[in-house]
């Protein structure tokens, strides 16, 4: 599958992205009569779940998930289904089934077994995993040095708990396998800090160097990248 670098001008890429994403989540339903997508947290994403809360699905028939979560409650500003919930959840896409990563869990280490189960119950492949990328090239919470991230590039499993090595709160993250067991990936690309990264990590190398190469150095799933200056 090629992977499509979009060059998009950032005022326009969220209400595009939108409409993309959307196109896609409707077709899934009536092809399958449900979508899923899992959706990436951080401060990419707010524009386009804002557009594509506006969008006319049938909401009732998708799942949307998380790529990662903060082990944090459900209402901390760092919460990434607190994002999903401000941002996407609300009108007629209110009626989506949002399928949380955070359970009740003392940490994300405990909670990984029950939200291994939880996605477990979600219709593989995902229609959809929107990516967002640091500046250290990870995706997801695959952080580069993280003592977990050998076991999320090779783990079968869906989900993997992760201690950041140095951004806050330990994670649950989904896996190289997860992320790539979807039909569609979506990176979004925010200014020349990042688009040099990118421009490495296409360049070639070991992925634990760069882990966003899970999803750029890989021919199996459609990837499309959103890279706006
Ligand atoms: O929970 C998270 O933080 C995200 O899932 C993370 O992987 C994010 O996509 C990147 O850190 C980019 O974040 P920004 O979009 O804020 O730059």
């Amino acid at each position: 599958m090629p992977t499509e670098h979009l060059f998009v001008d950032g005022a326009l890429a969220a209400a595009d992205m939108a409409r993309r994403i959307a196109l896609i989540l409707s077709d899934a339903v009536a092809q399958r009569g449900v979508a899923a997508i899992a959706l990436s947290g951080g401060r990419s994403p707010r524009p386009v779940l804002e557009a594509l809360a506006g969008a006319a699905l049938d909401w009732g028939k998708v799942i949307v998930t998380l790529v990662d979560e903060r082990w944090v409650a459900p209402d901390h500003a760092d919460s990434n289904e607190r994002l999903v919930r401000e941002t996407l959840l609300r009108g007629k896409a209110a009626a989506a089934r949002f399928v949380p990563m955070k359970n009740g869990a003392a940490d994300a280490y405990a909670g990984q077994v029950a939200c291994e189960a939880a996605f477990a119950a979600l219709p593989w492949p995902l229609d959809i995993v929107l990516l967002g990328m640091g500046e250290d090239g990870h995706t997801a919470s695959l952080f580069p040095g993280a003592g977990e991230l050998a076991e999320g590039l090779s783990t079968g499993a869906l989900t993997l708990a992760v201690t950041p090595p140095a951004a806050p709160h330990q994670r649950m993250s989904m896996s190289a396998a997860a992320i790539l067991a979807s039909r569609h990936i979506f990176l979004q690309i925010g200014g020349a800090a990042k688009k040099a990264v990118y421009d490495r990590a296409l360049a070639g190398g070991p992925v634990e160097e760069l882990p966003i190469r899970v999803a750029l150095c890989q021919h199996a799933v459609s990837v499309e990248v959103w890279i706006s200056e």
